[in-house]
């Protein structure tokens, strides 16, 4: 997307054969760019955050498994790439979809073609993922014109949970895509961005991408949306999934189910943006069979911010050693779903459902 004017996506290959990233870790604060110069520093990248996002986290990986064909292209060194990058995060489906894809391609391959390859692959699955994040865009603005007629032009107003936008993909986003392409056909649309602790996505990632679009918006407390869709301010919820399983059960950035629930309390359409490469086929029962990443206490008792002196630092906000969980997903199950926004269409978020739309993939 545009910043001041520059299209970026989140990752790309500059034409030296650098591998970049925006580090969103300094965000909204900062623009900081660095290349991924080796498997480590992709390891890094994904482990620590500097890139996230279920769409990005497989592209990066990607991207990682080339630079590593480029460095050592042997069967042992792609077999333990796979282990490498594949135990930096467990929840976002697309890691393992993007290390099992390379890995289907390279290993037939003789090592002296693999570096070649794995970079083309890499292009193209950031390239695939745009072109996915567009249709999901096209597909969940019906819903969003639906509701203007229905208000006869009045504003729609989305709440969306954490950042699912062109940041957490290549570009687009998942979530945002159906309110970028809105604003762009010239529908009033209105964003209530919920900050999303502990690492508020929403407030550092979201509420920076509306900015530099010019898109209406308000950023909220976690705590705030059951209170605005009671009062009827809420139109619709879209957010994304990191993954969803073949019945529907989607995994989100934790908050998300409690969202999900005041929806259907207070008659709220409850929307998911679902990129195909997010769904599992392999699992059903997403709360008893999606593992949920735990992180770090620390992102917890603390805040990241920009201090009074202009550093961006870390503010302790609860009593020294106070200890903390972390569960950093929660699932929401099919039942409290109202459609899963994907790049064929909106699809009911059932087993059924999803095997109409994905005949090719379903099994069982
Ligand atoms: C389009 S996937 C976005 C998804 O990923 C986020 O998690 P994280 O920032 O920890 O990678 C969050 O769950 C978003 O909805």
């Amino acid at each position: 997307m545009k910043i001041d004017g520059t299209h970026y996506r989140s990752i790309w290959r500059t034409a030296e054969g650098r591998v970049e990233i925006i580090d969103q870790r300094w965000l909204p604060h900062e623009l900081r760019i660095v290349a991924l110069e080796t498997r480590a520093d992709v390891a890094a990248a994904i482990r620590e955050m500097w890139v996230r996002g279920a769409p990005l986290i497989g592209a990066t990986a990607a991207y990682g498994v080339a630079v590593q064909m480029a460095h050592d292209p042997s069967d042992a060194s792609l077999a333990e790439t796979w282990e490498v990058l594949h135990a930096t995060r467990p929840t976002a489906i697309n890691l393992r979809w993007a290390l099992d894809e390379m890995r289907r391609i390279l290993q037939p391959m003789a090592p002296a073609d693999r570096a070649d390859a794995a970079f083309r692959r890499a292009g193209e699955i950031c390239d695939e993922d745009v072109e996915i994040n567009r249709r999901i865009g096209e597909n969940g603005l019906a819903i969003i014109r639906d509701i203007a007629a229905r208000k006869g032009g009045g504003r729609v107003n989305v709440l969306t949970h954490c950042n699912a936008g062109w940041l957490a993909t290549v570009d687009w986003g998942t979530a945002t895509s159906p309110i970028y392409h809105a604003v762009e056909a010239g529908i009033d649309v209105h964003v209530f961005v919920d900050e999303t602790r502990p690492r508020n996505q929403g407030a550092h990632l979201t509420a920076w991408e509306m900015n530099h679009h010019g898109v209406s918006h308000d950023l909220i407390v976690d705590n705030a949306g059951g209170h605005l869709m009671q009062h009827g301010e809420v139109d619709l919820c879209i957010v994304g999934t990191d993954r969803t399983t073949a019945r529907g059960d989607v995994c989100n950035k934790i908050g998300t189910y409690l969202k999900a629930l005041a929806a259907q309390a207070n008659g709220v359409p409850f929307y998911v943006a679902l990129p195909s490469p997010t769904i599992d086929w392999t699992v059903s029962d997403g709360v008893r069979e999606i593992p949920i990443e735990e992180r770090g206490q620390d992102e917890v008792t603390h805040v990241q911010g920009r201090l009074e002196d202009g550093r961006i630092g870390h503010v302790l906000i609860s009593p020294d050693g106070t200890p903390a969980r972390n569960p950093a997903f929660d699932v929401t199950p099919a039942a409290l779903v109202t459609g899963l926004i994907t790049e064929r269409g909106v699809a009911e978020a059932s087993a059924a459902g999803l095997a109409a739309m994905f005949a090719e993939r379903a099994v069982g």
